[in-house]
């Protein structure tokens, strides 16, 4: 018998596989059918990107830092390994509740084995960042998701900073990173609008002498300026007159360990929610979500489509806007995504493309192209999926069109290409179309939200 998820020999109900974070699995595959109402209150865990962030800057920083609310799914476990591995000490003291010492800014130790950085293309970004800014090599590689991924985006600036690079083909994992000597600064223009491309420059530009700027084209996540001010580096953002976002990093800082609270997920918290603005008569509410401005498209756009999403308690935690959402079964009508959306919901898409499917009228999507090199190619693998459970659409190179009759067909088998957001998106269509809609496999969930099946069913959502 083999393991479903990687093909190894399953023996004693166990994977053979001895990869980090890979439990393996003989029955992936799962359903969701037409649920009652949807009902309670629920916590999303923590957030990926900056869960990511706190281990990293904590394992560079100068004493213990304290996280509270880390996602502990496996694209951050991934993570906290390899800060291991480059001489942090990363100890988990309860559920969320992590403490990390750092080595100090340069002080990375070679790692003595390849760094596996499974199905993560941000942890894999960041710390090939931090690996180049340091006079070490580190040898990267991933799951066959993330090997398929393109990391010329990270080095190339990289090179410029005195790094180098042994990869395949096309730029692509496995990968060796051999770390600059003496790291220059840069000024460079991200040519996509990529969070993770200005967080794995500013990481190599933390050893470099002077000021690394980076200038994004719109403005993505900045939860790296927040947490590397957090730590004590100085960073300036200045938002110039075409649009674009400079950011600038003084290079070389001492970063002190500071305390880390991790609001809950918005990009998880995505998932009940559309949830219940599609299942007739749910009334939930999800408590801790992170608001960072630069995270909020979906729910904007959710609320341009006519959802009931209502914002209590608004406050701000560990630096971050957070707010408890009550979430009310609406009629939703299709509305336009502009392009200049896009950064600010780019993993949301998916989703998004669900609550689609139960609006009334043309849903369209533009500026989609990053959703092409994430974990599967997310513009075709929805785009199967609505057409699997029967979704008038139309997907362009990099434009979606869903025609929304106020409920899907369903009914279908959903390819999820190793894509957790694609096995999460299509599960919350099952839960209020008129026939189940499957999965092929569920066991990426993990990677960024463990809990997910338990959650949904808390609610009240009928999944098998
Ligand atoms: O910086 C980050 O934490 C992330 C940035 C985004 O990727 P890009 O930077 O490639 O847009 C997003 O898709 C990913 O899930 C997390
Ligand atoms: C794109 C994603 O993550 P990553 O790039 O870190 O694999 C995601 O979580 O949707």
């Amino acid at each position: 018998m083999k393991c479903t998820v990687c093909q190894s020999d399953w023996r004693r109900g166990k994977c053979t596989a001895r990869r980090i974070g890979h439990r393996g699995s003989q029955v992936p595959a799962q359903s969701a059918q037409i649920s009652p109402a949807l009902t309670g209150t629920v916590t999303v865990p923590g957030d990926k990107s900056i869960s990511h962030r706190a281990l990293i800057l904590g394992g560079i920083a100068v004493g213990e830092t304290e996280v509270t609310g880390l996602l502990e799914g496996d694209d951050v476990l991934h993570t906290a390994e390899c800060m291991r591995r480059m001489g942090a000490t990363v100890t988990r003291v309860g559920e969320g509740h992590w403490r990390v010492r750092g080595v100090g800014v340069g002080g990375l130790i070679e790692p003595a084995d390849i760094l596996d950085m499974g199905n993560s293309g941000t942890g894999a970004r960041l710390l090939m960042g931090l690996v180049a800014g340091h006079p070490v090599t580190a040898i990267f590689t991933g799951d066959a998701s993330l090997n398929k991924r393109p990391m010329a985006r990270v080095t190339e600036p990289l090179s410029r900073m005195g790094a180098s690079f042994v990869g395949r083909a096309g730029g692509k994992l496995p990968m060796a990173v051999i770390g600059a000597r003496d790291p220059m600064p840069i000024e460079y223009r991200l040519p996509v609008a990529s969070a993770q491309v200005k967080s794995a420059i500013l990481l190599a530009g933390l050893c470099a002498p002077g000021e690394t700027t980076v200038i994004e084209p719109e403005p993505t996540r900045d939860h790296s300026e927040r947490l590397l001010g957090h730590f004590g580096a100085e960073v300036r953002i200045v938002d110039a007159a075409d649009g674009s976002r400079h950011v600038t990093l003084r290079g070389q800082p001492e970063l002190i360990a500071a305390p880390v609270v991790v609001p809950g997920d918005p990009s998880s918290a995505a998932f009940p929610i559309v949830a219940a603005l599609i299942v007739p008569g749910s009334d939930i509410t999800v408590r801790n979500v992170g608001l960072n401005p630069l995270r909020v498209g979906l729910f904007d756009t959710l609320i341009e489509m006519g959802a009931r999403i209502d914002y209590l308690d608004r406050r701000v935690a560990g630096g971050e806007p957070v707010a408890d959402l009550r979430i009310r079964h609406s009629e939703l009508k299709g509305v336009t995504v502009p392009a200049a959306r896009a950064p600010s919901m780019i993993d949301e898409y998916p989703v998004l493309a669900v609550a689609a499917a139960f609006a009334r009228g043309t849903t369209r999507m533009e500026g989609l192209a990053e959703l092409r090199v994430k974990e599967s190619d997310r513009l075709a693998a929805v785009a199967a999926g609505l057409a699997a459970n029967g979704v008038t659409h139309e997907a362009g190179a990099d434009y979606l069109v869903v025609q929304g009759t106020g409920r899907a067909p369903g009914g279908g088998t959903v390819a999820t290409h190793m894509d957790h957001r694609i096995a999460m998106s299509f599960l919350v269509m099952g839960l209020a179309s008129a026939q189940p809609v499957t999965v092929d496999d569920t066991h990426m969930i993990d990677t960024s939200f463990p809990g997910f099946g338990g959650l949904m069913t808390s609610l009240g959502a009928i999944l098998s």
